[in-house]
C-alpha cells in the first residue's frame, strides 16, 4: 500500500513535539510538506523531519500528492485552513479548539462531508492512558453511577509552550479569540463529555484576565449540568505558578475516581464505606511532551488507512467547543445558559 502523504500547516510547538515526531515514527506515513508563515521555522523542521517547505498554505494544498493535512496554527486560522484543505480534497486533523464560532465549526463539518474526507479534532486528552483507564473503570460499573465531578487544567501559561513565549498569539484576541477557557477548558469539556458518555446542556461561568500581557481570559471556571443530570465543575487557567494541574475527580454512587492527584498512581479508586482502594500505575497525562500513550497522529493515520471515521470527529469537536462558547456567553451575561 502506498504511503499516506501528510502536509503540516503550522510548524510551532505542538507540530514539533507531537505531530511531526509521531508522524515520523508511523510505518506507512510520509512527511511530504511543512508550511509555516515563518520560513526559517519551517526549514528547521524540514531539516529534522523532511518534506518540502512552504510559507503559503494555499500553495501547499495545490500539491495533489498530499493526502492529508494537519492544521496546528493559531485558533482563528483553524476554520479557514481546514475548509480550504477539504476543498483541495485532503483529510484534515485540526487542533483544538476546532473553531472560534459555532458557524465556522458547522462549515468545517459541511466541508468534510462535501469532500467525502475525514475531519478529526485534536482533543487528545481522551487518549491519555490515565483517562483511558478511568473510562474503563466507569464503564465496568463497579463504582456505580456518576453523581458529580471536578476537572481542572491549570498551568503557568502558553509562554512555556508556545514558540513565541510571552509575546505569543495565545494572548491576543485577534488570533486566539478565546483564552484559557477555549484553550484548556475545551480539553476538559471534551474529556468529561467522553468519560461520562454524556453531553452538557446547561452552564454558568466566571472568567477573568489576571495578567496584563493578555487580552483574552486567562482564568475561568464553569459549572455544568449534563443531560443525565450529572453536575460538575471545570477550571481552566494560565496563571498557576506551581506544577501543571491536570486533575479530575469523579464522585460516583459507590466510590470516587481521582485522576492525576497522586504522582505515583495516576488513577486512584476509593470505594465507599471503607471498602478499599485501587491504585493504578498507568502512564502520564502529557500534552506537548512525554506522551506515553498512542498519539492523535496515530489515530488519524489509522482512520485514513482503515477508512474508518475518526472517533473524535467534527461533531465531537463541535459539542465540546459549543460548551465553551456557551460558557463564555454565560460569563458575559452573568446568567445560566442552555448549551447550543
Ligand atoms: N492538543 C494539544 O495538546 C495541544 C494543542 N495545541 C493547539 O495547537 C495550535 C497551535 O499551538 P502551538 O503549536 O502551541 O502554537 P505555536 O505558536 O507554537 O505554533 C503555531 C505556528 O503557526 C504559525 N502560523 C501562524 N500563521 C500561519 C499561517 N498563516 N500559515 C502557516 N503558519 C502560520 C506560527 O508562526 P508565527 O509564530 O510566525 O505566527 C507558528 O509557527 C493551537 O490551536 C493550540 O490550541 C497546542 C499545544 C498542545
Ligand atoms: O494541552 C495544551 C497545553 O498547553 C497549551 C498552551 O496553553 C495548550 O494549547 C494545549 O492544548
Amino acid at each position: 500500500m502506498a504511503k499516506v502523504k501528510y502536509g503540516f500547516i503550522g510548524a510551532g510547538s505542538i507540530a514539533r513535539w507531537r505531530h511531526l515526531n509521531e508522524c515520523a515514527k508511523i510505518n506507512g506515513a510520509e512527511i511530504a510538506a511543512i508550511c509555516d508563515i515563518d520560513k526559517k521555522r519551517a526549514q528547521e523542521r524540514a531539516e529534522e523531519f523532511g518534506g518540502t517547505v512552504y510559507t503559503d498554505y494555499k500553495k501547499m494544498l495545490k500539491d495533489a500528492d498530499i493526502d492529508a493535512v494537519i492544521v496546528s496554527t493559531p485558533n482563528k486560522l483553524h476554520a479557514p485552513m481546514t475548509i480550504a484543505a477539504f476543498k483541495a480534497g485532503k483529510h484534515v486533523l485540526v487542533e483544538k479548539p476546532m473553531a472560534t464560532t459555532r458557524l465556522e465549526a458547522k462549515k468545517m463539518i459541511e466541508a468534510a462531508k462535501a469532500a467525502r474526507k475525514y475531519l478529526m479534532v485534536g482533543q487528545n486528552q481522551r487518549l491519555m492512558p490515565p483517562h483511558v483507564r478511568a473510562k474503563e473503570i466507569l464503564k465496568s460499573g463497579r463504582i456505580g453511577k456518576v453523581v458529580s465531578f471536578r476537572s481542572e487544567f491549570q498551568h503557568p501559561g502558553p509562554e512555556g509552550w508556545s514558540i513565541d513565549g510571552a509575546k505569543s498569539w495565545f494572548f491576543k484576541k485577534k488570533d486566539a479569540v478565546m483564552g484559557a477557557l477555549g484553550d484548556l477548558g475545551v480539553h476538559k469539556a471534551d474529556l468529561m463529555r467522553w468519560l461520562l458518555d454524556d453531553d452538557f446542556v446547561e452552564v454558568s461561568a466566571f472568567v477573568s484576565t489576571l495578567q496584563k500581557k493578555s487580552d483574552v481570559d486567562d482564568h475561568g471556571m464553569i459549572l455544568l449540568k449534563s443531560k443525565k443530570g450529572i453536575m460538575g465543575q471545570i477550571t481552566a487557567s494560565w496563571v498557576n505558578r506551581g506544577p501543571e494541574n491536570n486533575q479530575t475527580v469523579i464522585t460516583c454512587t459507590n466510590g470516587t475516581i481521582e485522576i492525576g492527584t497522586n504522582p505515583d498512581y495516576p488513577v486512584v479508586v476509593t470505594y465507599a464505606h471503607g471498602a478499599g482502594r485501587e491504585l493504578h500505575e498507568v502512564g502520564a497525562i502529557a500534552s506537548n511532551t512525554n506522551q506515553t500513550g498512542s498519539g492523535i497522529m496515530d489515530a488519524f493515520h489509522e482512520s485514513i488507512t482503515k477508512k474508518r471515521k475518526p472517533e473524535i470527529d467534527g461533531n465531537e469537536g463541535y459539542a465540546s467547543v459549543a460548551t465553551i462558547l456557551t460558557a463564555m456567553e454565560a460569563a458575559k451575561q452573568r446568567k445560566t445558559l442552555k448549551v447550543k
